[in-house]
C-alpha cells in the first residue's frame, strides 16, 4: 500500500480558480435516464469512479457486472436491470459493497414482481437479476436507512405500464437526494405528486408513467460535495484568502450546497461571479461550540468535523445514522483519525459525535490519516496540511468522486510526496 505525506504548508497560495467535474449524484441518474431514453444528450458529467463505473455496467453485455464501491451504481442499477426485460445479470462490488444492505430496495422491487436472488448473504450484494417487464403499482419502504433506494425506484418508475406509487414509512433521510431525482424527472417531463402528509408517519411518491422523451440536452453541475474540501481549506486561512470554483449554480439541486450556510459560522463567505463560485474568509470570529444536524448533508460530516478539530472548536453532529452503511463506518473513523491529530476528547453513538477539546489543546506528532477504502476520509482530513505534516495512507481513494484532488491542492503549492 502507498502512502502520501502531504508537507506542512502555511502559505498556499490564493486566488486560484478549480474546476470541479460534474456531481456524481447528478450524473449516475441521469446516466440511468439515457439508458432508458436515449434522447438525452448529457455534458460534463462526472470523472469520478463511481461514475465510471455505473457508464461501464450500463454499456456492458457481460453477466457478471462489477460496480466496485459506486452505492448508487448498485442500488440504481439493481432496479433498473430488474426492470429490463430479457436482461439477465449478476451485479456484484467491493467487499465492502457486499456488507452494505441493499434488501429493502430488493424487497420492494419483489413486491412488483423483479426477479432477484440473493448469491451470498440475505440481503446484500451481490444479487443474480433476471430482468423482467414490470408493471409498476404500489411499494412501501422504510425511509430512514438510504434515501438512494427510494431514488433507484423513482428512476425506473417512468416506465413502468402503470406508474409507481411509492410509500415511504418513517422518517426520511438524506431528503435533497429524492429532491434530486424528483427534480431530474420533471426535466424529462414526468408528472410527479409528493405527499408529505398522507398518512400518519407516512409520506406518498406518485410518478406517472411517460411515452418519451423530447431530444434534451443536459449539463450536469459541477459536484458541491467535492467543494466541501476547499470551504475547509478556506476556513483554515487567514482573511482575505480566497479561491474560486466552477461551474455552479446559485438554485442548484445539490443538498450540499447548503455548505454555504455551514460555512459562514467558520468565516467563510460564498459568492458567484456567472458560474464561479469564490470562497473567500472574511472572519476570525467563531463561535467556540457549535451544533450541526447532517440529516440532509451525510457527506458532509467528515468535511465539518474536520474543519472543527483545525480550528480548534468543540461541535457534535447528529443525524449521522446512515454513516454506518457508507464506504466504512464514517462515525468510528472520523473518532479513530481524528484523535491522532490532537489532544481531545471524541464520545459517538449509533448517529453522531461530539468534539470536545481542552482548553489550548495541543497537536500531536506524526499524524497518520488510515482511509478505509474511504475517498471523504482522505479527501476532507487533507486540508489539516495548514497544521502540520499529514501521512495519508492509500491515498488514491480519493479517485471514487475527486480524482484530480491531490493535483488541485499541489497547484496551491501544497507539497506531496510519496512514501
Ligand atoms: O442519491 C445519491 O446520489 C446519494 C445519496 C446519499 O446516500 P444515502 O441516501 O444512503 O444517505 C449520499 O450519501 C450519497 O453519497 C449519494
Ligand atoms: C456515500 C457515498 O457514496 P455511495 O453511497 O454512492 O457509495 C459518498 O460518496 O460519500
Amino acid at each position: 500500500m502507498i502512502a502520501f505525506k502531504l508537507h506542512k504548508c502555511g502559505h498556499p497560495d490564493t486566488h486560484k480558480l478549480f474546476k470541479i467535474t460534474g456531481s456524481k449524484s447528478e450524473s449516475n441518474r441521469w446516466l440511468i435516464l439515457q439508458s432508458l431514453f436515449s434522447d438525452l444528450v448529457l455534458n460534463n458529467l462526472s470523472n469520478s469512479d463511481d461514475t465510471r463505473y455505473l457508464k461501464k455496467a450500463l454499456d456492458s453485455t457481460d453477466h457478471i457486472l462489477d460496480i466496485g464501491h459506486a452505492g448508487t451504481a448498485m442500488r440504481f442499477g439493481t432496479a433498473l436491470f430488474a426492470s429490463q426485460a430479457g436482461k439477465s445479470v449478476v451485479i456484484t462490488g467491493s467487499d465492502r459493497m457486499k456488507e452494505r444492505p441493499i434488501g429493502i430496495l430488493v424487497n420492494a422491487l419483489q413486491s412488483i414482481g423483479a426477479q432477484i436472488t440473493y448469491l451470498n448473504k440475505e440481503g446484500y450484494p451481490p444479487l443474480e437479476i433476471t430482468g423482467k417487464k414490470l408493471k409498476g403499482g404500489t411499494v412501501t419502504l422504510q425511509a430512514n436507512v438510504s434515501s438512494q433506494y427510494i431514488t433507484a425506484l423513482c428512476l425506473i418508475a417512468p416506465v413502468l405500464e402503470n406508474g409507481l406509487e411509492i410509500e415511504l414509512i418513517g422518517e426520511v433521510t438524506s431528503r435533497p437526494y429524492i429532491e434530486m431525482t424528483l427534480s431530474i424527472l420533471k426535466k424529462i417531463g414526468c408528472d410527479i405528486q409528493w405527499d408529505e402528509n398522507f398518512d400518519d408517519n407516512v409520506e406518498k411518491i406518485s410518478i406517472q408513467p411517460i411515452k418519451n422523451v423530447d431530444k434534451l440536452s443536459q449539463t450536469v453541475e459541477s459536484d458541491w460535495s467535492s467543494t466541501g474540501y476547499w470551504y475547509t481549506w478556506v476556513a483554515f486561512q487567514n482573511i482575505g484568502y480566497k479561491i474560486s470554483l466552477e461551474s455552479f449554480y446559485n438554485d442548484s439541486m445539490q443538498g450540499d450546497s447548503k455548505l454555504q450556510d455551514i460555512y459562514k459560522n467558520f468565516g467563510v463567505e460564498t459568492s458567484f461571479e456567472g458560474n464561479k463560485l469564490i470562497l473567500t474568509k472574511t472572519s476570525d470570529t467563531i463561535d467556540q461550540q457549535l451544533h450541526f444536524d447532517l440529516t440532509e448533508q451525510p457527506d458532509q460530516a467528515q468535511t465539518i468535523f474536520v474543519t472543527c478539530l483545525g480550528l480548534g472548536i468543540n461541535v457534535e453532529l447528529t443525524g449521522l445514522h446512515t454513516l454506518k452503511i457508507k464506504e466504512t463506518d464514517r462515525i468510528e473513523a472520523m473518532k479513530e483519525v481524528g484523535s491522532r491529530f490532537r489532544e481531545s476528547v471524541i464520545t459517538t453513538t449509533s448517529d453522531s459525535i461530539k468534539l470536545i477539546l481542552p482548553h489550548n489543546s495541543k497537536l500531536l506528532h506524526d499524524f497518520v490519516v488510515d482511509t478505509y477504502h474511504d475517498h471523504r476520509m482522505a479527501l476532507s482530513f487533507a486540508p489539516l496540511c495548514k497544521f502540520t505534516d499529514v501521512q495519508i495512507n492509500d491515498p488514491m481513494v480519493v479517485t471514487k468522486s475527486y480524482p484530480y484532488y491531490y493535483e488541485h491542492l499541489k497547484s496551491i503549492n501544497v507539497s506531496i510526496t510519496e512514501i
